[in-house]
């Protein structure tokens, strides 16, 4: 098992330093009167570091992110909570695009089919006030960023004409796009095959290293939280149950659901917790 050696650079002086969910409850129904989905998560996600929120299916991972981006389906609600970036309480919605950067598990279903690349890049400017004359210089530098170093060829494409990695890679590069100093990836590389799944973690944790991106990645998979996360925070049932460095999560968990996500991790490789 490799832990990821400790991470980072520091965060430009002018962009936050701190993300922070505190206190979110959100509900089933669309007035919130269902089961409770997250009860009382505070969560900090911090420039330069990569977070790993695990638990097993259905433990509120996906819900968390999407009640601190306003992004929460009809189907449920957030009773309470707040976000605020080094302190200062802000809107989720406004941390949109410009903050927190998303990127998702089945980038093919992200991309409108009949629109290509180039579309789809110049609408996230065009939605960040961005588009101009040097559009397309930008483009082409997050895209190059991103490890994809042919633009001309590229951008003409549909989703329909792309691997998943290309379009994995598509998806990080129109993040790039926004500068936000934030990224949420929610299973961003379950959909890949193992070759392309360990080339999209070694661009991740460039861009961490080399932006100071201070990351949000919601996994089921331990095997990326020892490859990527330097801070892990378990979820059962929607609630936080133990929040720790990797190294600790991995070596001395303390909550049943974490040596258990840890033990099925470890037994892959033949291998057992420590007593
Ligand atoms: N649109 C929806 N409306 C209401 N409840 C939902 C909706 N989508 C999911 N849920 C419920 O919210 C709970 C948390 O789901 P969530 O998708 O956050 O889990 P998760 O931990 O991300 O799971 P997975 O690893 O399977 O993606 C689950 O009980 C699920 O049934």
């Amino acid at each position: 098992m490799s832990l990821r050696p400790a991470s980072a650079s520091p965060a430009p002086s002018s962009a936050p330093g701190t993300l922070s969910i505190e206190g979110l409850t959100v509900a089933a129904g669309r007035d919130g009167t269902g089961p409770v989905l997250v009860r009382d998560l505070t969560l900090e996600v911090r420039r330069g570091r990569v977070l790993a929120l695990v638990g097993a299916s259905g433990s509120g991972k996906s819900m968390t992110c999407m009640a601190a981006l306003g992004t929460l389906p009809p189907g449920a609600r957030t009773l309470s909570g707040r976000t605020r970036l080094d302190g200062a309480e802000c809107a989720p919605a406004s941390l949109r695009g410009r903050q927190v950067a998303t990127i998702l598990q089945n980038p093919r279903s992200a991309f409108n089919p009949v629109r290509t690349m180039r579309d789809h890049a110049l609408e996230t400017l065009a939605a960040l006030g961005l588009s101009g004359p040097d559009a397309e210089a930008r483009i082409t530098a997050a895209m190059a960023e991103a490890g994809l170093d042919e633009p001309a060829r590229i951008l003409p494409l549909h989703a329909f004409e792309m691997s998943g990695g290309m379009l994995q890679r598509m998806m990080i590069a129109l993040a790039l796009l926004a500068e936000a100093p934030f990224l949420f990836a929610d299973e961003p590389t379950t959909d890949l095959d193992l070759l392309v799944q360990m080339r999209i973690l070694d661009l991740l944790e460039r861009l961490v290293a080399a932006r100071g991106l201070g990351v949000l990645l919601v996994t089921h998979d331990m095997g990326v939280v020892a490859r990527l996360a330097d801070d892990v925070a378990v979820l059962d049932q929607g609630r936080l149950v133990e929040c720790a460095p990797v190294e600790e999560v991995f070596q001395a968990p303390r909550h049943p659901v974490t040596r258990m996500l840890v033990e099925a991790h470890l037994a892959l490789y033949g291998l057992e917790l420590a007593p």
